[in-house]
């Protein structure tokens, strides 16, 4: 499988944030965007997951001869952590297990990878910042999908959540999983493509 962009830009209002984006990223491979805040990042990934439409271009998936809207093959890790805070761990993961009838982990081997066995009872809105950001992690586990789009995947982290993380990331690649992740900080894992976004400004007279 592969995702191509072709010509992409994005818009917010009037504003015209990056244009003339190109990539394409294959099986087994890590595509970084980086840049400075405010600049579109988390908007180019809302429009890779089809959440927002692109102002020009397009992009997809793509297997032998066949293209399909990204959104049937990704999950989105977004800056918020999708959980209801009333209702237990366990209850958050078992809600996105059966949302997706492909089932890789179970929510309790899910949370086993990110070391939060024993917390499962507690309620989310109760767990410190990198825990709840672990739970949305554990949530990438519990069905396969081809395409992580991630959203500052490892704000909140400490040191070790990060190495767990990092080793989560190298699993899904290791299932020919593909990854595009927006971040300010190393992800601990080798790139193999890297989007600045900074070169993707509109030229002066475009804007
Ligand atoms: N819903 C919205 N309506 C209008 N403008 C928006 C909306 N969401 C974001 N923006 C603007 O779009 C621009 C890009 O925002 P975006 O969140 O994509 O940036 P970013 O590069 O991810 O930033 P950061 O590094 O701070 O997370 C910003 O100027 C932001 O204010």
């Amino acid at each position: 499988m592969e995702i191509t962009a072709i010509d992409l830009s994005a818009k917010r209002g009037e504003e015209v944030l990056f244009q003339h984006l190109h990539f394409t990223i294959h099986d087994r491979e890590l595509l970084t965007i980086t840049g400075p805040n405010g600049i579109g990042k988390s908007t180019l990934l809302r429009i890779i997951a089809g959440f927002l439409p692109a102002n020009e271009g397009e992009v997809a998936a793509q297997e032998g001869d066949q293209r399909f809207p990204v959104a049937l093959v990704s999950h989105y890790l977004g800056s918020q952590n999708a959980m209801k805070t009333h209702l237990t761990v366990l209850q958050n993961l078992e809600f996105w297990s059966n949302f997706d009838s492909a089932q890789l982990l179970s929510p309790m081997e899910a949370l086993d990878q990110v070391e939060l066995s024993g917390i499962e009872h507690l309620p989310f809105g109760v767990l410190s910042t990198g825990q709840k950001r672990r739970v949305a992690i554990a949530r990438l586990l519990l069905s396969h999908q081809p395409l992580w789009l991630l959203d500052e995947p490892t704000s909140g982290l400490d040191k070790h959540a990060s190495a767990i993380f990092a080793k989560i990331m190298e699993e899904h690649r290791n299932r020919s999983g593909m990854i595009i992740a927006a971040t300010h900080l190393p992800l601990g894992i080798e790139e193999n493509r890297h989007i600045l976004l900074d070169e993707y400004l509109p030229d002066f007279e475009d804007s």
